[in-house]
């Protein structure tokens, strides 16, 4: 037991095939475009969107970052974004999170046009999400990584129990609707939730996005279960670690990621996979 599930290798086959995808509609005169929008000095959001712009430019997106002060406001944040919805050349549009405290972010993520949402955060998104709508519309690149590392391992989902903690917008909703589209028996559990072992040790996978550093443990785990960290946590040394304790759970588990290396890779190369796909829809 305990093989370790490896992002980057699964990234890296949804790279070779963005960029593959992305030859090809630069054949038929589309230039698939990307625009990320940073507002403030947030140093890991930095490094993210920094990362986001080199992966795009070796695919062959068009990758633009739009840097704005940490002082703007929720006016001039909305009209850059306006700016964006508007021009034609544009196919894929997001705001790095977080975002500083005079932004009201639910207004921000409702203000980008659904067609070039590519976090996939818009409620008209996430409504096509949660009706399981036989439609193109873009999901949030975390949990549609995840759902694509669970297929790459050949993880069973139909009647699977999958148990998440956390229910984020972000992570923890999404998963939970993808999942049950993909005929899992679905359960969140979250801060209100009581003992949560009692519910994650009869997961076969288990999704955890809390940012609470090694919540789980050895115990808290069902043997040969599927084990999904999402956390990005420092730990006492400042080192980079998951919500998972990795090193305890590893032996008990079927499958589990590591962090870094798990899941954080396949974010990146779902939003290319993502603008591709907003490109090729819009035409
Ligand atoms: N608008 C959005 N904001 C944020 C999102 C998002 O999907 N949309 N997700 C995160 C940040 N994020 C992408 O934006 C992201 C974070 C981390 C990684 C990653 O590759 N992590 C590596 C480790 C990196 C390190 O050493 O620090 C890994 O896990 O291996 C990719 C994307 C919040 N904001
Ligand atoms: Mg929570």
């Amino acid at each position: 037991m305990g093989d370790i599930i490896d992002g980057k290798r699964v990234a890296s086959d949804i790279n070779a095939q963005t960029k593959i995808e992305v030859e090809t509609l630069k054949k038929r005169g589309i230039v698939p475009t990307l625009v990320v929008v940073i507002v403030g000095e947030d140093n890991a959001s930095k490094i993210y969107v920094r990362n986001k712009h080199r992966k795009a430019v070796q695919l062959g997106i068009n990758s633009v970052v739009r840097q704005l002060p940490a002082e703007t406001t929720q006016d001039e944040l909305l009209a850059v974004i306006a700016e964006y919805n508007q021009d034609p050349t544009v196919h894929a549009l997001m705001v790095q999170s977080p975002l500083p405290a005079q932004i009201d972010e639910p207004a921000i993520t409702r203000a980008i046009s659904p067609v070039k949402d590519v976090d996939g955060f818009h409620p008209i998104n996430v409504g096509k999400l949660l009706t399981n709508a036989q439609l193109n519309f873009p999901v949030s690149c975390t949990p549609k990584g995840i759902m694509s590392m669970l297929r790459a391992y050949n993880v069973p989902l139909e009647g699977a129990h999958a148990v998440i903690v956390g229910r984020s917008n972000i992570v923890g909703r999404p998963m939970a609707a993808l999942l049950l589209n993909a005929n899992a028996t679905v359960t969140i559990v979250h801060h209100h939730s009581g003992d949560l072992s009692q519910y994650t040790k009869t997961a076969d996978i288990l999704v955890v996005a809390t940012g609470i550093a090694h919540l789980i443990k050895r115990g808290d785990v069902k043997p040969g279960a599927t084990v999904i960290d999402v956390g990005m946590d420092r730990d006492e040394n400042g080192k980079l670690t998951g919500d998972v304790d990795f090193d305890g759970v590893k032996d008990v588990a079927g499958l589990i990621t590591p962090v870094p290396g798990g899941v954080g890779p396949m974010t990146i190369a779902t939003l290319l996979q993502q603008t591709v796909e907003l490109a090729k829809w819009s035409d």
